[in-house]
């Protein structure tokens, strides 16, 4: 078996009495990229900054290459730890050219640093602004600079805290395709922090979802985005749609038909979670719906709210007949139907989670 490159090993940290970070473990092994996803506020920089060395924890371990570096007694101090850091605000210094920059953290012979600092610049496509100074560049260029400078020194770990957050939308997919390519290139382990789904699907060959200081879900973003463990994490990554109903003998009866639904005690409420996209919209013949499939389970009639196109698809809000609630569609194309018309819908089956209900309605 690999030995992770970094292991952090139920991790606490207390702040004023809070525990905003709560038994943490996660494991990342060389090369791959662990994305560290969650609401702003649920602890994700304060364990990057436990990670790093310029915090400590109150309990835990870490790891790196098989070695403690770090416990609530021993620590190594973060410039030994062989880690790259890369925030959203982490400057360059604006005095010094960008072979300079690059060339900070680097030791050894002149040539070496020299060679160093070409091949990196090579990597991210800025050789020829190696003797320009940061304020000659654009924003995505100093971010070029600054995944070269991180990853001059050739270290074990990168630590990148919302990295991509300070560009515009446009620069932000090129240059977060880039970085995954450079990163991939070098074999870092990649622990990026990010408060976007969008960005960890794009980016983590790991998603851990985070909340409320604790990891609820780790696993490959497929199976994240398509086996939540409940309906936040399901809410996490899209708008979804939920159907409530009463378990009977196993089976929990919906206008969109029956469900299995066998763990679930007598009388107990369940939520059926469908994303938008998972809807299926028919049209209304004379009162008439399409015929109920295995796949799709039974029609439940429903009339437009709303349509709006949103540039990749058109987003349709429905009125449902049998008790007056909002569902929403997607649809993959520009399809906008005017309110009131009636119509009928249905949901993939195979892309329904089912949980226990929980407190707070998110319907309508
Ligand atoms: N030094 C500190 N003293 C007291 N509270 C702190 C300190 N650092 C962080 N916190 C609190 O700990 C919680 C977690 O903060 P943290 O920055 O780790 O969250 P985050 O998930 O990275 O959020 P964001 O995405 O907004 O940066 C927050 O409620 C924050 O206010």
């Amino acid at each position: 078996m690999t030995t992770p490159r970094l292991e952090i090993r139920n991790i606490s940290r207390i702040f004023e009495g809070r525990r905003v970070v709560d038994d943490v473990s996660l494991s990342v092994l060389p090369g791959q990229v662990t994305c560290l996803l969650g609401p702003s506020g649920c602890g994700k920089s304060t364990t990057l900054r436990i990670i790093a060395g310029v915090d400590m924890q109150d309990a835990g371990e870490i790891h790196i290459d098989g070695r403690l570096v770090c416990d609530t007694l021993y620590r190594v101090p973060p410039e030994r730890r062989s880690v790259g850091l890369m925030f959203q605000d982490f400057a360059l210094f604006p005095h010094l050219t960008v072979a300079q920059n690059v060339a900070f953290g680097l030791s050894g012979s002149k040539l070496a640093k020299r060679t160093r600092v070409e091949e990196l610049l090579h990597r991210v496509d800025l050789v020829r602004h190696i003797d320009d100074y940061p304020h000659q560049l654009s924003g995505g260029e100093q971010q070029r600079v600054a995944l070269a400078r991180a990853l001059a020194p050739r270290p074990k770990i990168m630590l990148m805290d919302e990295p991509f957050s300070g560009l515009d939308n446009r620069l932000r997919d090129e240059i977060r395709d880039e970085t995954l390519g450079v990163l991939k290139d070098e074999g870092a382990a990649v622990l990026l922090v990010t408060h976007e789904p969008d960005e960890a699907m794009r980016m983590a060959d790991e998603i851990a979802l985070m909340r409320a200081g604790r990891i609820v879900q780790q696993g490959a973003p497929y199976n994240v985005y398509n086996a939540p463990v409940d309906r936040d994490a399901a809410a996490f990554f899209s708008d979804i749609n939920v159907i409530r109903g009463k378990v009977q003998n196993f089976l929990t009866d919906t206008p969109f038909g029956r469900f299995l639904t066998p763990a679930m005690p007598d009388g107990s409420e369940v939520d059926i979670i469908i994303r938008p996209q998972h809807v299926k919209i028919d049209l209304d013949r004379n009162g008439r719906g399409p015929h109920p499939t295995p796949e799709d389970g039974v029609p439940a009639r429903a009339v437009v709210e709303r349509a709006r196109f949103m540039g990749a698809e058109s987003l349709v809000e429905f009125r449902m007949d049998h008790d007056g609630s909002v569902l929403k569609a997607t649809v993959p194309a520009v399809f906008l139907p005017r309110s009131g018309t009636p119509m009928w819908l249905m949901i993939r089956r195979d892309r329904c989670f089912v949980f226990p209900a929980s407190g707070q309605e998110r319907r309508g």
